[in-house]
């Protein structure tokens, strides 16, 4: 160990700092993945090597072989984790250790803020805590690193109380090439130098990284190897047991659940390449990260080549895992990848087969299928305005909650089978949640018909059922749009069809018109509501009151359309004030609290609160007096 202290400390980035201290002191029982998260990092660092020296072969100098090599000595408290990878620079080590880079971290670490504990510790588990976790186990850290064909090596060091120091250090103390990290065990960390527990963790965790690993019980000892480095996606399926896939998994996707669904085959044909990808069990943490690709790693015939060639569409990023193609050249680079008429073929016959995987779970499972969809659905629904080819394929995967679904999912298969004579149209209505949504007086007139209506809770929902697409020749309609053409559908069988609206309430209804004036498009009798006075909905053309108040909350609506108000002309409150002899003045104010109640219903607030108020407090001083 070198012990140069001269060098002046720098500061982590202040997102490292929290990071750090959460991981001290979290409460996060799973220590063990800070091995799964340093043997990854060295196995990546290999793979790294392996793709620089298809271009550049003197890298590799006469040290071919990939290898990691977990080093105890009990004696000391030390555990070393030494790869022969590219190795980092002094500039690459300030830059990589110090900082975080990963996309979403910090919107991840506000999360973890206001997260209890258990749920913080979970969080965590879920996240992949990165060289970091390495201070849950060590009191201090060192780094040393020496570049592919660098004649110079570098050390970092810290004890993770927030600094660390970068230095030169002499090459004889570097590994030949690659980088050694060096973890003073903490007190209650001495576990860790046991050989025992080390091979059974790592055969565990890291058991199938692509990079063989070894271990030396002693600094001194042999080195033995504990895993053959053998890519498990090469392997016939008949050897594989579901352990060692949810073993890849983990490893691959950072991730410490299991996979919901497990995706190996090979493409033959055309082009010919192996996939090995999976569908978590729960969300990624950066699910909805507005930055967030997908995260499928793409190999040529076993070499690592990049995991941004986006084999992917973004509504599947959840899926996990890798593409091994036999076709691309394996001196193609990352940049022209993108243009490779191979790679589109491949992300074409991914995409497919996995949503036809997922057609199928949906066909022979229903319950797996469903838990998925709980979990990835508002993701796949993007896909129906992204991804119009496919839009068919998606709608088909779709399951709804509606109104008379008692809290089960439906397929647009079972809402075509339920269409009522004469209806023309899916029915949704879209809203922040369930409860809000079951309980909004545009429903009524659908629910005495028994009609059943979509109900569209996630903020994806507002884009693509507003996108014009139709199902089985039916389009998407929006129960707070337009009219609602519900006079052609009958009403079961022994309800009485209410009489059309007498002249005085229609007088009535003129009357709130003119009073509102401008505030309004339009005041008209309402075929959709059967037990609440009033209701909003949008104008004919207008878009739906739900979208066009999510745009015009992000700012990307200039003007929002005026809103047409619908009254009941059978609610005994209307057809009182419609009654010969009503108070002009209590009219008056009625037509303005009305609106207000039709506002507020929508989640809206009344127009002018003050107004509101005071109109609200002449009316019951009225009723008392
Ligand atoms: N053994 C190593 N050899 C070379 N570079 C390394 C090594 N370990 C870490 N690094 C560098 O440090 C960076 C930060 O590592 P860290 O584990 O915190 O995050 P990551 O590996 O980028 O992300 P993730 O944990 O999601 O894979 C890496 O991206 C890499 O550049």
């Amino acid at each position: 160990m070198t012990t140069t202290t001269t060098t002046t400390p720098r500061s982590f980035e202040a997102d490292v700092a929290k990071l750090l201290h959460m991981m001290v002191h979290s409460v996060y029982s799973d220590k063990d993945v800070f091995l799964r998260e340093l043997i990854s990092n060295a196995a990546d660092a290999c793979e790294k090597l392996r793709y620089e020296g298809l271009s550049n072969a003197a890298l590799l100098g006469d040290d071919g072989q990939p290898r990691i090599t977990v080093t105890l000595d009990a004696e000391a408290r030390r555990l070393t984790i030494e790869d022969n990878g590219i190795g980092m620079s002094e500039d690459e080590l300030g830059e990589a250790l110090g900082t975080i880079a990963r996309s979403g971290t910090k919107a991840f670490m506000d999360r973890i803020a206001g997260a209890k504990d258990a749920e913080g510790s979970q969080l965590i588990g879920q996240f992949g805590v990165g060289f970091y976790s390495a201070f849950m186990v060590a009191d201090q850290v060192e780094v040393v690193s020496r570049r592919a064909g660098a004649e110079t090596a570098a050390l970092w060091s810290s004890d993770g109380q927030g600094t660390y120091t970068i230095e030169p250090v002499d090459i004889a103390q570097a590994p030949a090439r690659g980088t050694r990290v060096l973890l003073q065990l903490k007190d209650d960390a001495t576990s860790y130098t046991d050989a025992f527990t080390i091979e059974r963790t790592i055969k565990a965790q890291s058991g199938h990284v692509p990079v063989p690993i070894f271990l030396k019980d002693t600094p001194d000892a042999e080195p033995k190897q504990i895993a053959d480095g053998a890519a498990l996606w090469t392997k016939p399926k008949a050897e594989i047991s579901p352990e060692d896939y949810t073993d890849f998994y983990r490893s691959v996707a950072g991730q410490f659940d299991a996979p919901a669904l497990t995706l190996h085959y090979r493409a033959e044909g055309m082009h010919e390449y192996t996939v090995l990808a999976f569908i978590p069990e729960t969300k990624p943490f950066d699910l909805f990260d507005p930055d967030r690709a997908g995260r499928m790693k793409l190999y040529v015939r076993r070499v690592f080549i990049t995991d941004e060639a986006e084999i992917l569409p973004r509504y599947l990023r959840f899926v996990r895992g890798l593409v091994d193609s036999s076709d691309l050249p394996l001196n193609v680079s990352r940049e022209m990848i993108q243009d490779s008429p191979v790679l589109a073929a491949i992300q074409k016959g991914v995409s497919n087969r996995v949503l036809s995987e997922l057609d199928k779970l949906a066909a022979n499972d229903t319950e797996r299928y469903l838990k998925l969809w709980d979990t990835f659905g508002a993701v796949l629904k993007e896909g129906l305005y992204e991804d119009y080819a496919r839009r068919e394929t998606l709608l088909g995967l779709a399951r709804f909650k509606t109104t008379t679904s008692n809290g089960e999912w439906r397929s647009l298969k079972d809402y075509a089978a339920g269409l009522k004579d004469n209806q023309t149209a899916v029915y949704y209505a879209l809203g922040p949640d369930l409860d809000r949504l079951a309980s909004s007086p545009q429903l009524e007139g659908f629910r005495a018909r028994g009609i059943e209506v979509l109900l569209l809770t996630d903020h994806v929902d507002s884009f693509w059922a507003a996108a014009g697409m139709d199902f089985d020749g039916k389009p998407f309609k929006s129960v707070t749009q337009g009219l609602a053409d519900l006079s052609l559908i009958a009403l079961p069988e022994g309800t009485e069809p209410t009489p059309p609206a007498s002249e005085t309430v229609n007088d009535f209804i003129a009357f709130v018109k003119t009073t509102l004036g401008d505030a309004v498009s339009d005041v008209r009798v309402s075929e959709r509501l059967t037990e609440s006075a009033v209701c909003l909905v949008a104008p004919d053309t207008g878009m739906d009151r739900q979208l066009e108040k999510l745009l015009a909350g992000a700012g990307r609506l200039e003007t929002a359309a005026k809103p047409v108000l619908e009254i009941n002309p059978r609610h005994p409150l209307i057809e009182q004030l419609g009654a010969e002899g009503a108070d002009p003045a209590l009219r008056e104010d009625a037509a303005h609290l009305l609106f207000d109640e039709a506002r507020i219903a929508d989640g809206e607030l009344p127009v002018d609160p003050r107004a509101f108020s005071a109109r609200l407090t002449r009316v019951l001083g009225r009723g008392l007096g």
